[in-house]
């Protein structure tokens, strides 16, 4: 699937450069205003787990999640119910997300901002800002050390935040040789078998520096859940499919969660 979905993002590379360029589209970018600090709000929310709430409307693992979708309703949902961050599917062909919903909802909603893609290419990194990402997510898995290297400074030029995703120690062995990730997600999903285990979190942070603002990604659906990835060691999560097969997303963001700054429900401190 990963093999198919980077052959995808190749040709769409090529036809956004034969559309337009990095110059242009870094006008664009900045002419945005400053990006929102989005590990900043993941650092310092009053919530002891903070959360990445996700616009995702369908997978490949799952299909479709949520056909009933209005993407700038579901982040306004978000906003909310306080999520510290909003992460936005802007992939069309595996995940039925699109760039303008990113453009929509950096509009009209105040919080963070993750392009949550695949990104292989620096244009697609300028593109990002210039939609209105605060973040951009790299994925270890697809990318060699050098490229990973590229992509990372070409966001943090723009002055955007990275989120650096793994799934095992090889692979944050290698982003500590290319990088210095100031936040890293974990995936709890094997991208080849699509099963998702927490156990991955508390087998990989076991190696990183207890300094580093880890999140966990995947597979999360419960209190339980987020108790087991803060015993584990990480500061925030990042939760699609559970709040997209909520009818009321604001109620399943706080039950999951918790409100911010009274912890009658939601993992406690
Ligand atoms: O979700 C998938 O099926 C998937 C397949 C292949 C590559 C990536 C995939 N998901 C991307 C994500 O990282 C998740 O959308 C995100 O972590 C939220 O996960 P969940 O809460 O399980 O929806």
């Amino acid at each position: 699937m990963l093999h198919k979905i980077v052959e995808k993002k190749k040709e769409e590379v090529q036809q956004l450069k034969g559309k337009t360029s990095i110059a242009s589209l870094l006008t664009e970018a900045k002419d945005m205003e400053k990006p929102r600090g989005f590990r900043q709000a993941l650092e310092q929310s009053t919530r002891p787990v903070s959360v990445i709430a996700e616009v995702k409307k369908a997978s490949p693992s799952k299909g479709m999640i949520r056909s009933d979708f209005d993407p700038l309703e579901i982040a306004s949902a978000y906003q909310a119910a306080q999520a510290e961050c909003i992460s936005v599917l802007t992939d069309e062909s595996f995940f039925q997300g699109h760039l303008s919903y990113l453009q929509n909802i950096h509009t009209s909603v105040q919080l963070p901002l993750l392009r949550k893609d695949f990104l292989i290419d620096e244009i697609q990194v300028v593109e990002a800002r210039s939609a209105g990402a605060d973040c951009i997510l790299l994925i270890a898995a697809i990318l060699e050390g050098e490229q990973l290297r590229a992509l990372y400074q070409a966001a943090e030029d723009l002055g955007m935040d990275v989120l650096i995703e793994v799934h095992d120690r090889h692979e944050s062995d290698m982003v500590f040789r290319y990088t210095d990730p100031k936040l890293l997600g974990i995936n709890n999903r094997n991208l080849r078998t699509f099963e998702t285990d927490l156990a991955v979190t508390r087998e990989v942070i076991a190696d990183l520096p207890s300094t580093l603002t880890v999140v966990s990604e995947s597979g999360i659906s419960s209190i339980h859940d987020i108790e087991n990835v803060k015993q584990s060691g990480a500061r925030a999560v990042l939760v699609g499919e559970h709040f997209m097969r909520q009818q009321n997303v604001e109620q399943a963001v706080i039950s999951l969660m918790g409100q911010r700054g009274n912890h009658t429900s939601g993992v406690s401190l």
